[in-house]
């Protein structure tokens, strides 16, 4: 086929590499694991604080790399002026000056006010606003030194960054999808060649009768009209038709969005349009399948020892899927599936907006074999800059991940008719 041409967008905070844990427990002191802009929680999940204990003793932050450096009187103040639009790397004391937290946002004053909403008690913490950068690889630096002049100075982490603290924890432990079951073999194989290679393929993931049973469904929802080309899409250079689906992870059947008005739970899927009565199995055990994957992301951080930006537990299952269907030599145009550089990447709501995925996961419930030589279709991505690429033909059954904000991919024109199941597994602040 005719390739678009390639715009490679650089990676924003992440690498395309999997990365090595940045620290290990080690029994008598705090490590931090690597994180970066959107992920300011994930220290909180793998910092290891054992046998730390934050004394009474006043925290300071005192380094001389430290710089803007300004002080509110209270959160509220600072969230009406002082710290108003700041990005950056913050710290909060409280009354005795005593750190009780680091972290880092794109909006401090809105960080703290969503805090605030929430029910936490901000109203006797000081806040400083102690690096001010909206440069993700600055912000995450400065995070970390922060993180640990904190740590040198009191011998402890800041007790809100503890990830046992539940009680004095401002940005509590939400969005923490647990593993209800062990994951299966597939997906927990699909998550460790994510880890290591940063992009994975799996086989069989879907069965023959289930690749074909969620293609029914799929079929059937086309056939009503449900499965749309979207114009603003068709200019940005997609030309599949697609719906979107409730995923049911939030364990209820809800409309996705006004695309489709479909949406199944876990165990069955409904349309709202219609009043029901429609199951979808197929679609179902896909999503059921997809929304699985981020209790064995967790499951792998732990294993390695360490929490990348891929594993952390504040990566989740959507609520919503994206089926998605090509034919006729209908393609999509390279791109990033998070792109903080296009327009529309901050719209909609946390954990729905393309600023907050992860990771890109799609199933194939296409036909199997499928010929790429004959139909096209293969999914196309980009490493290194562009300089090797990656084809995977979308064969029923088929389970790819990869980066969402580092691997630049494409779809290649599909002359026969292809399936896709997608779920982007979100880290958003909700
Ligand atoms: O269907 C695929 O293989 C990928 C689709 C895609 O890139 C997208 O929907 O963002
Ligand atoms: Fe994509």
């Amino acid at each position: 086929m005719a390739m678009a041409p390639h715009h490679h967008p650089q990676p924003s905070c992440c690498t395309s590499r999997a990365r090595a844990p940045w620290g290990r427990p080690c029994g008598k002191h705090a490590v931090v694991a690597s994180s970066c802009l959107r992920h300011r929680n994930v220290h909180r999940a793998h910092i290891h604080a054992s046998g730390l204990r934050l004394g009474g003793k006043e925290t300071r932050v005192t380094t001389g790399t430290l710089s803007g450096t300004r002080s509110a009187s209270s959160v509220s103040a600072c969230s009406s002026v002082s710290a108003s639009g700041v990005s950056g790397v913050f710290v909060v004391r409280n009354p005795a000056r005593i750190v009780v937290y680091v972290g880092m946002s794109r909006d401090v004053a809105k960080t703290f006010a969503d805090a605030k909403a929430r029910g936490a008690d901000t109203e006797n913490l000081h806040l400083d606003v102690v690096h001010e950068t909206t440069d993700a690889d600055d912000m995450r630096s400065m995070w970390k030194a922060t993180l640990a002049a904190s740590v040198r100075e009191s011998g402890a982490l800041p007790v809100g960054n503890q990830p046992e603290h539940e009680q004095n924890a401002i940005w509590e432990k939400r969005n923490i999808p647990r593993a209800e079951a062990e994951p299966s073999p597939h997906i927990a194989r699909a998550v460790k060649e994510l880890v290591t290679k940063g992009y994975a393929i799996v086989d069989g993931v879907l069965d023959d009768n289930l690749a074909a049973a969620a293609r029914q469904d799929a079929a059937r929802l086309f056939d009503a009209g449900k499965v749309k080309s979207i114009e603003s899409q068709r200019n940005r250079g997609r030309k599949d038709a697609i719906a979107m689906v409730s995923s049911g992870a939030d364990g209820r059947a809800r409309p996705g969005t006004p695309l489709a008005g479909v949406a199944f739970s876990t165990k069955q899927l409904v349309w709202e349009e219609s009043g029901g009565g429609n199951d979808c199995p197929g679609l179902a055990a896909a999503a059921s399948l997809l929304t699985s994957i981020p209790a064995a992301l967790h499951a792998a951080a732990e294993e390695a020892g360490g929490v990348t930006c891929l594993t952390t537990h504040r990566v989740k299952a959507p609520a919503v899927l994206q089926l998605a269907r090509y034919t006729d030599g209908e393609y999509y145009a390279c791109h990033l599936d998070n792109d903080p550089r296009d327009a529309t990447a901050a719209d909609g709501p946390p954990g729905m907006r393309s600023i907050d995925r992860a990771v890109t996961a799609i199933l194939y419930p296409n036909e199997n074999p499928w010929d790429a030589a004959s139909s096209g279709g293969e999914l196309r991505m980009f490493f290194d800059e562009g300089r090797r690429t990656v084809d995977v033909s979308p064969a029923g059954g088929r389970l790819v991940l990869f980066d969402s904000r580092t691997v630049p991919h494409e779809v290649c024109a599909s002359t026969r008719e292809r399936w896709a199941i997608s779920a982007w597994l979100a880290d958003a602040d909700e």
